[in-house]
Parts: structure tokens; sequence; C-alpha cells
């Protein structure tokens, strides 16, 4: 049987299998057992070798978008309207094959744009050049999945394949910790009520090898949301949804969309304007301004960084050694506890903070 056959045999077990506190143990192993087989999925989609070489993408600006979806939504015309890139427009499905990156200035912020080639159903599993594109998308620090006005249901399909993938979208890492320990079984503490029984959360652990281990879980989770903290190599992704060409529908069909979707025409430039201030919006950029030590900072041209980022990350950013050669760092503003407060390289930085890097010579 290939994984996917597994999965949908275990998926009709389940279905077959009334709900009952009797049946609640053996349902747990199922799910376990579906969760681990989709597991399997997910590594294999983001192998980026595989299917044939890996797109080299080169990152640049202050930080990364991608065009996520179906062929023909109108990726590529958006790029182009958005950014100085020049992308082929076609009006067959698959023009774009390479991936084709572009800048779009926007209030003092560099942001690169991504064009991929369109994504399919089974794109995870390896599809197209599905694996690839994938292994791209789960790099950027944001995804803007397209849908035109005709096809919204592709919707669903673009997040279950993004999904599969081990992108999640709009969410934040579950707050679990697992500390593995060499005896003593597993012990598990929950500062919630939870929806997952202590028996199914051993047998999940039970399928990745765990016995013996600490669990803390601090927020009600899910057989798949437990699973992501064992295996750790899911990335957590900001995306919006974008509707292209809404020239050709009338007002009253575009009230059938989501009201957060943002309906556009990139063919026609009918708010693209909104669009750009959602993508800075959602970057969440922010200044920080440096300062070199014993002189004035520079507050006419700031550094322009991503909120959560740390002196580390602005260590990586200016310099490949400054992370090796940094020694301490001094900081001004709304992160520091008082001004020139002495901080490290884990120090969270906020909008405005002023900052002083003291490296080795
Ligand atoms: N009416 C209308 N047509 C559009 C719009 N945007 C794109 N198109 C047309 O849709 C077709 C596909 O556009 P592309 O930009 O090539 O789409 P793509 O998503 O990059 O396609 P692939 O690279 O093949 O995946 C072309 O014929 C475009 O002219 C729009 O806003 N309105
Ligand atoms: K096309
Ligand atoms: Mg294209």
């Amino acid at each position: 049987m290939t994984i996917e056959e597994e999965i949908r045999a275990i998926q009709e077990e389940m279905d077959r299998t009334q709900k009952n506190k009797a049946t609640e143990h053996h349902l747990g192993k199922l799910k376990a057992k579906m969760a681990r087989l989709k597991d399997e999925l997910i590594k294999r989609a983001i192998a980026s070798k595989g299917g044939g070489e890996g797109y080299s993408v080169k990152k640049s600006g202050d930080a990364t978008v991608t065009l996520v979806g179906f062929p023909s939504v109108g990726k590529s015309t958006l790029i182009n309207k958005l950014t100085d890139a020049h992308s082929e427009v076609g009006e067959y499905e698959f023009t774009t094959l390479d991936v084709i990156p572009g800048i779009m200035e926007y209030r003092q912020a560099k942001i690169q744009i991504l064009d991929l080639p369109g994504l399919v159903k089974g794109a995870s599993a390896g599809r197209g050049r599905g694996r690839e594109v994938i292994s791209v998308i789960r790099s950027c620090d944001l995804i803007v999945m397209i849908i035109d006005v005709f096809n919204y249901q592709h919707l669903k399909v673009l997040e279950d394949e993004l999904y599969d993938a081990g992108i999640r979208i709009n969410q934040r890492p579950p707050d679990v910790t697992i500390t593995k320990l060499v005896k003593g079984g597993i012990t598990i503490t929950s500062t919630v009520e939870l929806s997952l029984d202590h028996e199914t959360i051993k047998t999940i652990l039970g399928e990745y090898k765990i016995h013996n281990a600490l669990v803390n879980i601090r927020e009600d989770i899910t057989a798949d949301q437990l699973i992501d903290v064992i295996r750790g190599n899911r990335v957590y992704i900001p995306a919006i949804t974008v509707v292209n060409k809404i020239d050709l529908v009338d007002k009253e069909q575009l009230k059938l969309f989501p009201k957060d979707a943002l309906k556009i025409s990139a063919d026609m430039e009918l708010n693209l304007d909104a669009l750009r201030e959602e993508i800075y919006n959602k970057l969440g950029f922010i200044n920080i301004y440096l300062k070199p030590q014993g002189g004035p900072a520079d507050m006419d041209e700031p550094l322009i960084m991503r909120k959560g980022c740390t002196v580390g990350d602005v260590c990586d950013r200016l310099h490949k050694d400054f992370r090796r050669k940094f020694r301490y760092a001094r900081v001004w503003g709304n992160s520091a506890k008082h001004a020139g407060q002495r901080v490290g390289l884990d120090h969270q930085l906020e909008d405005g903070d002023i900052l002083t890097i003291i490296i080795q010579k």
C-alpha cells in the first residue's frame, strides 16, 4: 500500500468507528497513526531534491513574499505590476516554470516578491514541480494566496497542500514543551483543560518512539498540533488571500467571497494600493536606528527589521562576522529598561529602538 492508500484506509476505519468511551483509545491510536503517515508525506514534500534540481533563489530586500496559486490565476500579471520584474504572461497554464524575483519598494522597505509556477492538487506529494515550489514557499516571510473569481474552491485545495507540506499559515507554534528523559515514563502536566486524553497523548508519543518524557501543555491542542511539536519541522508563516480578475464579474458576485479576502484586478490595476499596504502591514516591519559608539544615531536611515527580531538578527543583517565577534550592545527606546541598557544577542528589539553594537576588534 502507498502512504496515500494507507491514509485513506485509516480514514475509512475512523469514519466507521462510533465515538464513545469504549472506542476512545482505539480512535486515539488511529489518529496517531494517521498523523504519523501524514508526517511522512511532509517529509517527502520538504526534501527539495527528489524530482529534480531545486530552485536556487537568492534572497534580497527586507523580506520575501511568495505568490501562491493555481495556474493562470494571474500571478505573473501581478508581479509585473507590483515590482520591477518582467515575468511572462500567457493564457495557457504553466506559463511560468521558474521562480521569478522582483522588488517592490514601499514606504522605505524593499520587499522581494517571488513569482512561482502554479501549484496544483498533489503538489506536496511531488506533482508538477510541487516539491521544489514548496521548498521555496517554506522559506518565505509571507504567502499571498491568489485565486481567481471563477475558482473559489481552489482556496481550500491550496490551504490543504500547504498544510500537507508542513506549512502552518496564520498560526503560532503550539505552546507545548517536550523534554525527553532516559527513564520514568511519560509525565503530562497542563495548565488548561485538554480535549486530548492522556492515553491518546501517550499513544501519539509512542508512535514516535518517545516513552520517557516530561510534557508540558499550556494550551488546548489537537493531535495534529502535538505531532507538529514532536516533529519540529513545521514552519509558521503569515498569509493573505487575494481574489483576482474582479473586472470579469459584477459587484454582487463579489459578495460571495469572504470579507477579509482582498479583491483585485491585476490586469486593470484595481485595488493594488490596498494590496501593497496589506503586504507591508502583514510583514510587521519595525525601524531600528544604529548609533556608532560615542557618536550620534543615524536617524535618517533606519534599518528595516521585522517585529520580534533580536540584536542577533541585526548583527546577521549587518555583517556575516558580527554575531561571532559580538561583545555586547546598548539599547535606547521601547525595549530598554533604562536608557543605554546593556543587552546580549537574544534581546528582543522594538520599533524605534536605537542600538549600539560593540564587537571585538
Ligand atoms: N480579466 C483579467 N485577466 C487577467 C487578470 N490577471 C491576469 N489575467 C489574465 O489571465 C491569464 C493568466 O495570467 P498569468 O499572469 O500568466 O497567470 P499565472 O498565474 O502567472 O499563470 P501560470 O504562470 O501559468 O501559473 C492571462 O491571459 C492574463 O492576461 C485580471 O485581473 N483580469
Ligand atoms: K498563464
Ligand atoms: Mg505565471
